[in-house]
């Protein structure tokens, strides 16, 4: 296991969506009197929504100065804006709703009402990314390079995980977890419904400086034994994913049921 990944135990699903919810606070808050902003990649998913939902709750979401963070989803499913499926409804109802964020900084992925295709909401969740990337170039005086890269700044992306390995809605053997050369790819066919969803892609999910994996229940721990494991990403997703300075693991006991004793470390 490289250096940079760190796992973390807790003994249940309630209190990992809080510690995550505590740590993402605490996160932002130190991004921010660095840097003066902050941004997030948000998860759905049963774990990525409860955290929001514990954010919410917790009265230490008001040291956040929520109209500067910038906020990204790391997956969409590909259905219309009234529909419950969508990842960005959840993050609403559990977070987005209940703090002082500033619309122009939340950046959701099209609905399939609001757009013709697949392929527009591909093209639409690319050009915000390169559009905000663009943006930050521009305000940026010490970064010199001639062009702009694709992508903006990602300080914390989180990342829910599959009992079959999936992130994002990166799925094993799937077109979407091997391709290369792009920040954002169209799913159609997920195994897991709904069947047409907008991802990131690996390459982009690994230029964030931080990924928390979080996952919790007996049904992910051979999922999270694989990703630590070091599988190969096309067949376990989770093993490819790599933040630029950290990686973490957030799980509870279930979860960590088949991870690799020489693995463990707790370093809550
Ligand atoms: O469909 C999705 O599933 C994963 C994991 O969800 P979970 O309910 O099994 O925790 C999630 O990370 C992803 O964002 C979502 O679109």
């Amino acid at each position: 296991m490289s250096h940079n990944v760190r796992i973390t135990l807790h003994p249940s699903f309630d209190v990992l969506a809080a510690t995550t919810a505590a740590r993402l606070i605490t996160r932002l808050l130190d991004v921010q009197s660095e840097r003066g902003e902050a941004s997030v990649v948000l998860t759905g998913g049963s774990v990525g929504i409860a955290t929001l939902k514990a954010l919410a709750e917790s009265p230490a979401r008001l040291a956040v100065d929520w109209a500067k963070v910038n906020i990204w989803f790391g997956d969409e499913r590909f259905v219309p804006a009234d529909s419950a499926d969508r990842n960005a409804g959840q993050a609403a109802g559990a977070l987005l709703d209940h703090i002082d964020v500033d619309p122009a900084r939340v950046h959701f992925m099209a609905a399939s009402d609001a757009v013709e295709d697949l392929d527009a909401a591909v093209a639409d969740y690319t050009a915000q990314l390169a559009a905000a990337a663009q943006q930050e170039w521009e305000n940026d005086d010490d970064d010199r390079s001639e062009s702009a890269p694709a992508l903006p700044r990602f300080d914390v992306l989180l990342l829910g995980l599959g009992p079959d390995a999936h992130i994002a809605s990166l799925f094993p053997e799937m077109s979407g977890i091997r391709s290369r050369g792009v920040p954002v790819v169209g799913v159609v066919n997920s195994p897991k419904p709904p069947a047409s969803r907008v991802s990131l892609t690996l390459e982009a999910i690994n230029t964030a400086q931080e990924i928390w994996i979080v996952a919790a229940g007996a049904d992910k721990a051979a999922a999270v034994g694989l990703g630590l494991a070091g599988a190969n990403p096309v067949q376990v997703p989770a093993s490819g994913a790599r933040g630029l300075n950290k990686t973490l693991w957030l799980i509870d006991q279930e979860a960590a049921a088949k991870v690799p004793e020489q693995l463990m470390r707790r370093d809550t």
